[in-house]
């Protein structure tokens, strides 16, 4: 299901990082980036390694905030701009609107990986056994054995918890979905799991922006790839200086 309205549109982005350890050196990363996503389409960011894919992404999730241009989300039938927005428009946006896949779980002690699977859902208000039933649908899919369940994640394998992990951020279909290298360091089946839930939602009409360094995984989500180019660096200044 794809839609011509989009459901995200970026232009005249721009965004650079100060490098403390260069006398606040601004470090440009990206500029004047645009683009725009509909309901149904997964673009892919593509470019050389440091070009800033990543700082893109969790520029759009309001991760790291831009120092111009615009972001607009589709909600409620109108556009929301983040940039410049108040923390609670952005985290209303989070809540409702757009969701964000990472490489990496935040374990929380002592909760089990349904629970941690399933909160989400609770906390929009879900009953806990419809959510729960979700929950161990989703897990079920990825490929988490069910012996699994009711343990805390802490201490499952890099790519349990990965698993784990978006099941968690996909358990609410959010229109708008950010995929951060969500298959990285997962074995082909798992991988698999994950490409055919990330069909899914595009399908079903999620507007999807992700960065798959994975070709076959690109191939097999993306309708569209954006190339994101380096910006010429100022003199003296290598890539990879953190701020
Ligand atoms: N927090 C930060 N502080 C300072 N510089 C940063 C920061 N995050 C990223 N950069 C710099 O911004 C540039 C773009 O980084 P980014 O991680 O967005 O690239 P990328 O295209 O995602 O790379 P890769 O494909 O290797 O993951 C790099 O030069 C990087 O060093």
């Amino acid at each position: 299901m794809t839609s011509s309205r989009p459901a995200l549109r970026v232009c005249g982005l721009t965004k650079s990082f100060i490098v403390h350890a260069q006398g606040d050196l601004a470090l440009p990363v990206l500029r004047d980036v645009a683009l725009s996503v509909s309901p149904g389409e997964c673009l892919a960011l593509v470019g050389p390694s440091g070009a800033g894919k990543s700082t893109l992404l969790r520029s759009l999730y309001g991760n790291y905030r831009a120092d111009g241009g615009s972001i607009r989300v589709r909600q409620d039938e109108a556009w929301t701009e983040l940039v410049g927005a108040e923390p609670r428009t952005v985290l209303d946006v989070r809540h409702r609107t757009m969701g964000f896949v990472s490489q990496f779980l935040r374990v929380i002690p002592r909760v089990s990986a349904v629970d941690v699977v399933a909160e989400p859902l609770r906390r929009r208000g879900s009953e806990p056994a419809e959510a729960r039933r979700r929950a161990e649908f989703l897990l079920a899919m990825l490929g988490i054995p069910a012996r699994l369940w009711s343990l805390p994640p802490a201490t499952f394998s890099g790519g349990e918890q990965q698993r784990v992990n978006i099941a968690r951020s996909l358990i609410v279909d959010y229109p708008i979905l950010l995929l951060d290298e969500p298959t990285a360091s997962l074995d082909a089946a798992n991988r698999d799991g994950v490409v055919e839930l990330i069909r899914q939602r595009r399908d079903a009409g999620a507007a999807i922006v992700g960065i798959f360094h994975d070709t076959g995984v690109r191939d097999a989500v993306a309708t569209r790839v954006h190339e994101v180019l380096p910006p010429a660096q100022p003199a003296g200044v290598s890539p990879g200086v953190a701020a």
